[in-house]
């Protein structure tokens, strides 16, 4: 069963229409991200949902629930969504406990106490309850967060940005806490970030974003290894472009030469472009190598390598560990893979 259905969504600021013929459904129990560079329309499509906006077109449905529509608009109070924001939004002047309670107001005393309590024991800060939220770390703040949002039982959760303000040395465990958090509640969610390392950690699904539209949805892995569009595969992470005509028996010919691949097509030759990652790539060292270090950056467990390749620049670890010093002549060649293979229009 869906637990968020929005079908062909439109909203404009102005002339400019910032969500733009939008759908997307999020099924039972799921977690879905909005991913997409600043202001391809993450944050208006929460607004959206929460009922924070009035849309121009489209329907929403939450669970079995239309809330929007071309006759209906069910107001954002009356929706039941959990929302946690990057900020914390904690009311400054409440306790923990007060904080939690703050969507409980109808509910009976013994059974609200009963509520705050059992939310603080699964955010495992069952002894704060009467501090105050300016009393606690960034990460403390933010599990308070998900515990008010998810006291009343809502139905769907909207979470926007909810990590940037956490220190990165303790964002990815505290994602992951919280991640276990939602789905021990059963809630379905959408997250919105701008990090893809974020997205990849935290969400069920993917839903890359695109000056107001869903451009490809589906599991992260998928995404990565079969991005529909340039767009999406830059997205997902760095790589160059390599001009290559593919032929049934021979394989990819390209500047770098040529190689086999599990490509799969009807035709018998095509001309296109390969969107080549740096896990795709082997760099060694050869004194005959027309390619040469430009530069090179340690991150910990490995050196990465600056390289031209087909007059782009792309990062890459050397195979087998080598170290390689700037100047110094390499090869680089293709390994096989599952191909990114943007195929011209005409061939
Ligand atoms: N109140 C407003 N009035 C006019 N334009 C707005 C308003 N709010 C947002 N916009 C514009 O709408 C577009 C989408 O904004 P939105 O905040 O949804 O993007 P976003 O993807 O969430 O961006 P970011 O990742 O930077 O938060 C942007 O071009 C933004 O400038």
């Amino acid at each position: 069963m869906s637990s968020l259905v929005l079908e062909n969504l439109v909203y404009r600021y102005g002339e400019k229409a910032v969500i733009d013929e939008l759908s997307l459904v999020v099924a039972q129990n799921e977690i879905v991200c909005l991913l997409g560079a600043s202001g391809c329309g993450k944050t208006t499509t929460l607004k959206a949902i929460a009922g924070l906006l009035t849309l121009e077109q489209g329907q929403i449905k939450i669970g079995d629930h239309l809330v929007n529509d071309g006759c209906l608009f069910v107001r954002a109070e009356h929706r039941n969504i959990g929302m946690m924001f990057q900020d914390y939004a904690l009311f400054p002047h409440l306790t923990v406990a007060q904080n939690i309670a703050f969507g409980l107001s109808a509910w009976p005393k013994q059974a609200r106490q009963a509520r705050v309590d059992e939310m603080l024991q699964l955010i495992k800060l069952p002894d704060i309850a009467a501090r105050y939220p300016h009393q606690l770390s960034g990460g403390q703040q933010q599990r308070v967060a998900i515990a008010r949002a998810l006291a009343y039982k809502p139905k769907f959760l909207l979470l926007d940005e909810p990590f940037s303000n956490i220190d990165h040395q303790v964002r990815f465990q505290l994602m992951e806490e919280i991640r276990q958090i939602i789905k021990s509640q059963q809630v379905s969610a959408i997250f919105v970030t701008h990090s893809k390392e974020e997205a990849f950690a935290f969400a069920d699904k993917l839903a890359v974003m695109d000056r107001g539209k869903i451009v490809q949805l589906g599991y992260a892995e998928d995404l990565f290894t079969a991005p529909n569009s340039k767009l999406v595969a830059e997205f997902l992470g760095p790589g160059i472009y390599l001009a290559a005509t593919y032929n049934k028996n021979i394989g990819f010919t390209t500047e770098l030469g040529l190689f086999k691949s599990d490509f799969s097509t009807e035709k018998a030759a095509l001309v296109g472009e390969l969107y080549l990652r740096p896990q795709h790539l082997e760099l060694t060292a050869d004194l005959n190598g027309v390619s040469s270090v430009l530069g090179r950056r340690f991150m910990g467990e490995k050196w990465v390598y600056r390289v031209e390749i087909a007059s782009q620049l792309l990062e890459l670890p050397a195979s087998n560990g080598q170290i390689l010093e700037v100047g110094e002549c390499v090869s680089v060649s293709i390994l096989t893979h599952q191909v990114n293979f943007f195929i011209q229009s005409n061939s």
